[in-house]
């Protein structure tokens, strides 16, 4: 009897796997003639490209830099297809901005890959804006575009300059003591206290001591699955899901408590400002997202009267978690740091003369930062090279859309969209030549019209209109940007003067290089392939640097950029 089962069992299972081998065949079959690396067999597919990746980059690195070797290795058109499955999805992977905005994220814009949704659902809850879709994920961005916009982001300048001295402060320490630190955890503080201050105006003065919600935001960080894994044996975790539940209860009662304090003041800010008493002018993210709230509640309500949260119980609880997710969002979404510090100092010279001070200037009048033009293109340059997000896509099979195949205008190439994981990657839209000549160089001048060494380039030309995606493009772009932009620029004028910061990671000699050489171009063809396995080419310098980019839920520098300070006084 048991071995009738078993028998049994045995034929259902071999006759399962022959359907799903077949079927997987044949969609290997379709993809014949579309641009793509050569597929070892139609068995394996391209998992030897991940398993030449593997071998011959660092093995944290992000995949996105994968992509771009596999381009450049075999040749491929701007746009193409990658297919790991069964252990990863079939991927189309596009460096062409023109031919994305057109079918993928601005005219047409498709839904958000499971692939991002079901990892930023886990991280951040079901209510993130990031993932949400449709009504839902409308009427949470109208709320808090108000807060975002850039006019609002300028009144946080006094803040962001209040930070970015608190963060001076603590590399002038490291200075002194000639510390080996990593930038990063303090970069991540820095930028972690400029949120809190915009979003509910509160000081979490993250950079000295670890706020409940810094410390329970990163200890989830640090319990996700590693979001490079192909193979699935490489995320094994079983009691994660325990851990997260666990972890997801005390973030969220932290962020709900804070929430609940700044309705309070909210409240009686507005009971002053009725009262005749001088209200602060100043508006937190939330305070105009409640605004918003109220305002939208109002309008649907038939007696026509204005409802007011005047207390955390007015909050109901579908608000709540919409709060409470976004909030998270920011957080995630927020805290990356550009490294740029290069070549600003003529700029930031002119602007804010030497025995003046940058953050009095700035404090008096913000608007000053619209002068700084170098220093936009340096922090725009950086974000080219080390793109922290991308966006993927794909067309949902509950949706309709009116494209399924996307055509290449200028070579008439062909893509079928159903059933593929699309990806726009910003790292390989950043490195495209036809915007971007000598895309492995640092020069930021190649954002200025007036200084570019690139004159001939498509970046001024219509085609150019979206080559630059670090901030995705569309309407599902970064409601950040601003804020991103006008805090990168204060810490940079604040910061760029008077340091010098050396790469230096532990157990090795100290990178006297910049961050991002200015010579270095290693092309990413057959050379680099002979040239890491023969050892010219170390496998954990990337692109000329040692500092690459590794995923740990957005794109973050490996080892966390680690090194030591320098006060230039002392360099002198
Ligand atoms: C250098 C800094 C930043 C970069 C490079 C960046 C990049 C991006 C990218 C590429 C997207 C599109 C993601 C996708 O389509 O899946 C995005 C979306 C988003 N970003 Fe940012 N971001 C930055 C800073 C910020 C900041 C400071 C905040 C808020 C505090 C923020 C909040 C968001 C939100 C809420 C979305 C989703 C928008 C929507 O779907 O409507 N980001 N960001």
């Amino acid at each position: 009897m048991w071995s009738q089962i078993f028998i049994a069992a045995t034929v259902c299972l071999t006759a399962s796997l022959a359907l799903y081998i077949n079927d997987l065949l044949q969609k290997r079959r379709r993809l014949n003639g579309l641009p793509q690396p050569p597929m070892q067999n139609l068995l394996i597919g391209h998992l030897h490209i991940a398993d030449l990746c593997r071998s011959l980059f660092p093995d944290d690195i992000h995949v996105h830099a994968w992509t771009d070797f596999v381009r450049e290795r075999w040749n491929l058109p701007e746009t193409f297809y990658v297919d790991w499955r069964p252990f990863a999805p079939l991927w189309l992977f596009s460096a062409d901005p023109e031919l994305v905005a057109e079918y993928i994220n601005v005219k047409q814009n498709l839904p958000k890959s499971p692939m991002e949704t079901g990892y930023l659902d886990k991280f951040l809850g079901k209510n993130n804006m990031v993932a949400l879709e449709g009504e839902r994920w409308k009427s949470l961005r109208s709320m808090f575009n108000p807060g975002f916009s850039a006019s609002n982001i300028m009144t946080y300048a006094d803040a962001i300059v209040e930070a970015s001295l608190r963060f001076m402060t603590v590399l002038e320490e490291k200075a002194r003591k000639n510390e080996l630190f990593e930038l990063e955890e303090y970069a991540t503080r820095l930028t972690i206290d400029i949120i809190g201050l915009a979003v509910f105006d509160l000081d979490m003065d993250a950079q000295r001591k670890l706020h409940p919600i810094v410390h329970y935001f990163r200890e989830r960080v640090l319990m996700m699955p590693p979001a490079t894994a192909i193979y699935p044996w490489q995320a094994v975790e079983p009691l994660r899901p325990l851990r997260l539940w666990w972890n997801s209860r005390k973030l969220d009662r932290a962020i709900l408590e804070e929430v609940n304090h700044k309705i309070v003041r909210r409240a009686k800010d507005i009971q002053d400002e009725a009262g005749d008493k001088k209200g602060s002018k100043k508006k937190s993210i939330i305070d105009l997202a409640l605004n918003a709230y109220e305002k939208e509640i109002s309008m649907s309500d038939p007696s026509g009267q204005m409802k007011q949260i005047t207390s955390p119980k007015d909050v109901p609880k579908s608000l709540e978690r919409d709060l409470i997710d976004t909030i998270k969002t920011f957080f995630f979404a927020g805290h990356e740091n550009p490294d740029a510090r290069k070549k600003l100092d003529e700029e930031l010279n002119t602007v804010f003369p030497p025995g003046t001070s940058a953050a009095e200037t700035i404090r008096k009048d913000p608007y000053i930062i619209n002068k700084l033009e170098y220093t936009t293109a340096v922090v725009k340059e950086t974000l080219r090279i080390f793109p922290p997000a991308s966006t993927l896509r794909w067309i949902s099979p509950q949706g309709s859309v009116q494209h399924t195949t996307m055509v290449n205008p200028r070579t008439g190439e062909r893509f079928p969209l159903e059933g593929v994981h699309i990806w726009p990657t910003a790292y390989m839209i950043g490195r495209n030549k036809r915007f971007f000549p000598q895309p492995r160089q640092f020069i930021p001048e190649r954002f200025i019209p007036m200084q570019t060494p690139f004159p001939a380039s498509e970046l001024f030309t219509p085609a150019g209109k979206y080559a630059f995606q670090a901030f995705s493009v569309g309407p599902r772009n970064c409601i950040g940007q601003e804020l991103a932009m006008v805090e990168s620029k204060i810490i940079l004028a604040l910061t760029a003067r008077e340091i010098d910061f050396v790469l230096e990671y532990p157990g090795e000699e100290a990178d006297l290089q910049p961050l991002i050489p200015e010579s270095t171009a290693v092309e990413f063809g057959k050379e680099y392939e002979k040239g890491v396995r023969e050892g010219r080419i170390k496998k954990n310098v990337v692109e000329g640097h040692r500092v690459y980019q590794t995923l740990s839920g957005s794109a973050k520098p490996n080892g966390h950029c680690p090194g030591r300070v320098y006060l230039r006084t002392q360099t002198a």
